[in-house]
C-alpha cells in the first residue's frame, strides 16, 4: 500500500508521520520542491520507528514524481500557509499555481490514486485539483471537516469535562466563517447536546470553531498542523482500509442539498473509491440558509480561480 504525500513541511510531515507509525500504509512517499527538506524529514519519521515501535517506511525526496509511481492515495498540502492578518482566501494566487502544477505531476505517475487536498483556500484548492487532474468528483477530495468538528469536539469536551472521544458531532459548509456546525446532530454519550449545554455556551463554542484556524495563527504565526495532519491521515486510513467511514469532507456538490457545482463539506461515506455515498442532511431552514451563504462565499472564489485561469 503507498501513499504519497506532497509537501513535507509542518501538515505534510505530520500526516505522513502518523501514517507511518499508525501503519496506515507501508510505504510513504514524502515529497517537497526544497532540497533535502522531505529526505530530512522522512529519515527522521523512520528513526521514530524503533522507538515507537512499527515497521512503515516513509521515503523523501526532491520534486521527483517518479518515485511517487503507483500511488493509491496522494495528499496535497502543498503551499503556503496564513500568517497573522491574513485570510486563506489571501493564498490563492500563489496556492492555485502550486496545487495546479503539483497534482499534473501526481497524476502522471499515479493515474488511479485518489487525491485528498489540504492546502488552502480548502474548497477552491480541491476544485482546482480537481481541474487539473480531471478525476471525477468521488476521487477529488478536501479535508477540512474533520478539523473543524475535532475543534468543535475538543471545545465541548472542555465545557462539559467529558472525554473527546463520547462527542460526535457534524458541520457542514466551506472550511471558513461562514462554516455551518450543527448542533441538532451533536450528541454526547447519545444525549443531544442541548441538553447538557446552555444556548449561549453552545454559540459561544460554534464561534470558536468558526474561528479556530484563526485563534492558532494569532497564537503561532502560522496554521496549525497536528491535527490538520491527522485529520488527513484519518481519511487515508479510511480510504486504504475501505472502513466506510462516515466523515465530514469536501467534495463537488452536483444536486445534493439543491447545490450544483460547488466544492463544499458535507457528510460523506469514504471507503476503497474515495467518496462512495454522499449523505444529506433533513436541513431546517435556518440551517439551509447558512449553507447557502457558505456556498455563496466559495463559489465568489471559485469565480476568482475561474478568472485567473481565464487570464493566464
Ligand atoms: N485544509 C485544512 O484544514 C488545512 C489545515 C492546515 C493547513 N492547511 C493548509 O495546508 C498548507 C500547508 O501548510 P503547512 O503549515 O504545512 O505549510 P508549510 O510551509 O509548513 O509547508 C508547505 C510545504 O510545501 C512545500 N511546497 C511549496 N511548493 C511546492 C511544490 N510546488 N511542490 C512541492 N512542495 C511544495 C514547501 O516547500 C513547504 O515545505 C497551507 O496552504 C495551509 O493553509 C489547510
Ligand atoms: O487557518 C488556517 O489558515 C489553516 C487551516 O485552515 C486551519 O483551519 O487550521
Amino acid at each position: 500500500m503507498k501513499v504519497t504525500v506532497v509537501g513535507a513541511g509542518n501538515v505534510g510531515a505530520t500526516c505522513a508521520d502518523v501514517l507511518a507509525y499508525r501503519e496506515i500504509a507501508n510505504e510513504i512517499v514524502l515529497l517537497d520542491i526544497k532540497e533535502g527538506f522531505a529526505e530530512g524529514k522522512a529519515l527522521d519519521i523512520w528513526q521514530k520507528a524503533p522507538i515507537n515501535v512499527y515497521d512503515s517506511k516513509t521515503v523523501g525526496v526532491t520534486n521527483d514524481y517518479s518515485r511517487t509511481a503507483g500511488s493509491e492515495v496522494v495528499v496535497i498540502t502543498s503551499g503556503l500557509p496564513r500568517k497573522p492578518g491574513m485570510t486563506r482566501d489571501d493564498l490563492i494566487s500563489t496556492n492555485a499555481s502550486i496545487v495546479q502544477s503539483v497534482t499534473e505531476n501526481v497524476v502522471k505517475y499515479s493515474p488511479n490514486a485518489i487525491i485528498i487536498v489540504v492546502s488552502n483556500p480548502l474548497d477552491v484548492m480541491t476544485y482546482c485539483a480537481h481541474l487539473a487532474s480531471k478525476l471525477p468528483r468521488n476521487k477529488v477530495i478536501g479535508m477540512a471537516g474533520i478539523l473543524d468538528t475535532a475543534r468543535y469536539r475538543a471545545f465541548l469536551a472542555d465545557e462539559i469535562g467529558c472525554s473527546p472521544k463520547e462527542i460526535q458531532g457534524m458541520l457542514l459548509g466551506g472550511h471558513g466563517d461562514t462554516m455551518v456546525p450543527l448542533p441538532r446532530y451533536t450528541t454526547v454519550g447519545g444525549i443531544p447536546v442541548t441538553e447538557l449545554v446552555a444556548k449561549d455556551k453552545l454559540d459561544a463554542i460554534i464561534e470558536r470553531t468558526k474561528n479556530g484556524g484563526g485563534e492558532l495563527v494569532k497564537l503561532m504565526g502560522t496554521s496549525a498542523w497536528y491535527a490538520p495532519g491527522s485529520a488527513a491521515a484519518q481519511m487515508v486510513e479510511a480510504i486504504v482500509k475501505d472502513q466506510k467511514r462516515i466523515l465530514p469532507v469536501c467534495i463537488k456538490l452536483e444536486g445534493e442539498y439543491g447545490i450544483n457545482d460547488c466544492y463544499l463539506g458535507v457528510p460523506a461515506v469514504l471507503g476503497k473509491n474515495g467518496i462512495e455515498k454522499v449523505i444529506e442532511l433533513k436541513l431546517n431552514s435556518e440551517e439551509m440558509e447558512l449553507l447557502q451563504t457558505s456556498r455563496k462565499h466559495v463559489k465568489e472564489v471559485m469565480n476568482v480561480l475561474d478568472n485567473m485561469a481565464a487570464k493566464a
